[in-house]
């Protein structure tokens, strides 16, 4: 699991460290002078004479740079620093300047010759602005350099990894407004923070490293995204006692005949994931049956459900049926998943262990209906507020889907999933989505009643099998919702083959058997820090 802690949570962690003297900026800058080499040996075979540039802000994030500046012109690179602010950090200036390196302010006259010579560079280290940023973007002579080396379109151009954070995104709240200088690689410190994880911010970060610099993170992260081992330990996996019934029922109410496919995808992807039995509740029971021969057509017990795909709120009789439905949702905390046309059906509070599934449009029409006038782009901009203000009004679970997948849950619960291609953005991916978290829920049933919270993990684990699924049916390419529907028995075979005996951890105390539900700030310790900030997992893990 990959676990994020805000400003001032690091700001309070490094606070005692660096009244005892330990000397974080020189482990911090020796570990991004060390990402610096590795891309510059990839780049050109070697760091001797390779080109670097420093964008240097006011604060320690410039600090950093200079730092690293250093350690890189004494390993024989070719390093200019350009300082977008009157005065930098003392310290890494003349350690720059001892290294044989220059410091050049630049001013508003110089911003173009600037930004030519960053541009001819092999690496841009962006060390404007860190932790000590406020949100809105760089502005002045920062902002006019960044402004021009971003417009450019060069494909050999400089490979830009971003000091502990791209410059001006809002590092606590993911916000991506006015101008940032989009990252290649990000080189973070202590720990990841929100804005990493967290859409929009997140795909301007490019792939991710933490750097251990030996901080004792307290508390609660802000953010978690799960990894593979982490899904592959909430999967409802059947033990050798296990018949249909124990394994879970999943009802889906979805489709029409203006909309039959939603059913059948809805209901393929529930029974590809591996549940009991699927039992479906609509109109084209005959189309889906023709389908997916494995599904049961008409009502009985069931211990989850999937609302909506496909579903019209007009239809009356896919109304009535939601309706019914939501009674054992209510009364005998049933799980459900509430997607597409049945969002408009929601009750007016529910609890957690219903998960609501919207996209950034649906959510701005659920919380505009309850008196929180907002539109898509406003939720787009701010979709953590946005999932979290849903939550708060509803009682449910919310997960938005999006390049990044956000889900909230009770008690601060929040994942930000970055699984998916963005091939995946398909019509009736979500349906399948749907019928996925149906599944797990179903399968993990008695698991959530216990614990409404395990709710939002495994919709974060949904979301997780769901972009692997996508990469599965077609790597780096084109995919149907069908295919990736198709392509869930072998995605889960491989997360399970993979990862399913390793440990995960908990958001409560209140873990079940075989997984629990979220992180805590016991995190795991070990193995190797690289990971993707806006991309698929490459087999490492957080490191701290
Ligand atoms: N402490 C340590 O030993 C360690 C620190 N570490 C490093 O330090 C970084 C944090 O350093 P930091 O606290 O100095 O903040 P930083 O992000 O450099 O910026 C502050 C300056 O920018 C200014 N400013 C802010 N927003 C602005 C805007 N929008 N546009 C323009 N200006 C703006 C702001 O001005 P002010 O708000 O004061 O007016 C202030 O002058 C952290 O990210 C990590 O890289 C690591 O080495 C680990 C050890
Ligand atoms: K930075």
């Amino acid at each position: 699991m990959l676990l994020s802690w805000t400003s001032a949570q690091v700001r309070a962690a490094e606070a005692p460290l660096l009244a005892d003297g330990v000397p974080l900026m020189q482990r911090a800058s020796f570990a991004l002078a060390g990402a610096v080499a590795r891309v510059l040996r990839e780049r050109r075979g070697r760091v001797v004479g390779g080109s670097v540039v420093l964008l240097v802000g006011p604060g320690n994030n410039g600090g950093d740079a200079l730092h690293a500046g250093a350690y890189l012109r004494a390993r024989g690179a070719d390093v200019v620093a350009l300082a977008v602010a009157p005065r930098v950090h003392d310290e890494g200036r003349a350690a720059l300047e001892a290294a044989g390196s220059r410091v050049v302010v630049v001013d508003e006259d110089g911003v173009a010759a600037a930004a030519a010579r960053a541009a001819g560079a092999d690496v841009v280290l962006d060390g404007i602005l860190g932790i000590g940023a406020r949100p809105g973007g760089l502005t002045g002579v920062a902002g006019a350099l960044v402004a021009r080396l971003s417009a450019r379109d060069d494909e050999r151009g400089p490979v830009v990894v971003a000091v502990d954070t791209p410059s001006g995104i809002g590092v606590d709240d993911g916000s991506a407004t006015g101008t940032v200088l989009r990252a290649d690689r990000t080189v973070t410190f202590g720990a990841a923070k929100p804005g990493l994880l967290l859409p929009p911010a997140a795909r301007l970060a490019g792939e991710l490293e933490v750097v251990d610099i030996g901080l004792d993170l307290p508390g609660r992260p802000a953010i978690a995204r799960l990894e593979g081992h982490d899904a592959a330990a909430l999967w409802p996996v059947p033990g050798p006692a296990a018949h249909k019934y124990s394994r879970g029922v999943v009802g889906v109410v979805a489709g029409a005949r203006r909309y039959p496919g939603a059913a059948v995808l809805a209901t393929s992807a529930a029974v590809l994931a591996g549940v009991g039995m699927v039992r479906y509740l609509g109109d084209v029971a005959d189309l889906v049956v023709a389908r997916r021969p494995e599904v049961v057509a008409g009502p009985g017990h069931v211990q989850a459900w999937v609302f909506g795909p496909g579903v019209s709120p007009e239809d009356a009789a896919q109304r009535r049926r939601i309706e019914h439905a939501f009674d054992g949702v209510l009364h005998r905390a049933e799980p459900a998943v509430v997607d597409a046309g049945a969002l408009e059906l929601l009750p007016p509070r529910v609890p957690a262990h219903v998960v609501l599934t919207p996209h950034a449009g649906e959510l701005a029409r659920l919380l505009t209906a309850r008196g929180h006038r907002v539109d898509r782009e406003h939720v787009e901009a701010h979709p953590l507020r946005h999932a979290r203000l849903a939550h708060e009004l509803t009682g449910a679970t919310v997960l938005v889907k999006g390049h990044v997948t956000l889900v909230v849950g009770p008690d601060g619960a929040a994942y930000a999933q970055s699984d998916a291609p963005a091939w995946l953005a398909t019509a009736g991916a979500g349906d399948v989505l749907a019928g996925l978290l149906g599944a797990m829920l179903a399968g993990r049933a008695a698991d959530v009643a216990d614990d409404p919270s395990l709710a939002a993990a495994l919709a974060a684990a949904a979301a997780l099998v769901h972009g692997r699924a996508a990469r599965t049916a077609n790597p780096g390419g084109p995919v149907t919702a069908r295919a990736v529907a198709l392509a869930l028995p072998e995605t889960v075979a491989a997360l399970l083959g993979a990862d399913a005996s390793r440990p995960t951890v908990g958001w409560t105390a209140g873990s079940t058997a075989r997984a629990t539900t979220g992180p805590t700030a016991t995190a795991p310790t070990t193995g190797p820090t690289t990971r993707s900030a806006d991309g698929p997992g490459r087999g490492g893990r957080m490191g701290r």
